[in-house]
């Protein structure tokens, strides 16, 4: 048995292949232990926006002051964990939402001030993960909490997936609304940590993947055992990227 972490990104929620759902309950079924991490980045926008609030990033963080900070736990743990914990629990009842507070999940790192309320997931509750995992399947929000002070924290998706894949040992799959890492307009099916440096310096990896390749590698020197980007677009990328490279970018070092 070995753990799957699935990295939903918030851009593609909304397109979402139905055939993704049913990958992940094949996973479960053969011989994967699912987790699921979600983003939400277009529906925490859309929810400041409507409050009047200009989103800001800082090296593609989100500047979270109090207002921002209780906007995006709300649109997290409120709106997006629900609907992603239902499309699965319409196919199968197996799904529970969680975040960093249910049963002390993870512990966080804030990260520098310039931030605000952001931090880094900095450990794994690895007994809580697996006591659920053994009946259901882990849908989890990116919002932390420093156990200390009672302080809530948003943490970058990607970035608590990457921690939980290497804690877990597992292979992480990132569902993105792109066909994988294009280079000239094709997609590379695999991608070394050389690559990648070469393509950032020539701007063909350039914003929000930058975080996404560089993450990806620190992971795997970390312990997760494959990181592939996949379309969720896609009918059955999830359930073919796992059996092969031929669909999505997969990261070696
Ligand atoms: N070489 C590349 N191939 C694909 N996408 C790239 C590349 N370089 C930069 N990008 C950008 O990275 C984005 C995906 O990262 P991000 O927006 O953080 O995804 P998500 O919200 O799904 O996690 C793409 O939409 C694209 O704008
Ligand atoms: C600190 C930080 O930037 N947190 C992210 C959390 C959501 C996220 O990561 O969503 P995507 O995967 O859709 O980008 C944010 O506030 O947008």
């Amino acid at each position: 048995m070995k753990y799957a972490v699935i990295k939903i990104g918030g851009s593609i929620l909304n397109n979402l292949s139905q055939t993704i759902i049913e990958d992940i309950l094949t996973l479960k079924k053969e011989n994967y232990v699912p987790i699921i991490v979600h983003g939400g980045g277009p529906f925490i926008n859309k929810q400041l926006s409507k409050m009047g609030v200009e989103s800001k990033f800082v090296d593609g963080l989100r500047v979270t002051d109090d207002e921002v900070l209780r906007q995006t736990s709300n649109t997290l743990i409120g709106e997006v964990n629900p609907q992603v914990v239902y499309q699965i629990n319409q196919h199968a009842p197996i799904a529970i939402g969680v975040n960093g507070i249910d049963m002390n999940l993870f512990d966080i790192e804030p990260l520098h001030s310039k931030y605000g309320y952001v931090a880094e997931c900095s450990s794994v509750n690895k007994d809580a993960i697996e006591q659920i995992c053994l009946y259901s399947i882990p849908v989890v929000a990116p919002i932390g909490i420093d156990r200390n002070s009672g302080q809530r924290y948003n943490i970058n998706a990607d970035s608590l997936a990457y921690k939980i894949a290497s804690e877990m040992k597992g292979d992480l799959f990132l569902i993105s609304d792109i066909p994988g890492v294009l280079i000239k307009d094709e997609v590379k099916s695999n991608l070394s940590i050389n690559d990648i440096n070469n393509y950032i310096e020539t701007t063909e990896i350039y914003g929000g993947m930058i975080p996404k390749v560089t993450g990806a590698i620190t992971a795997i020197k970390d312990g997760c055992k494959s990181v592939k980007i996949i379309p969720g677009a896609s009918e059955h990328a999830l359930l073919k990227s796992s059996i092969s490279n031929k669909v999505g970018t997969t990261i070696t070092l």
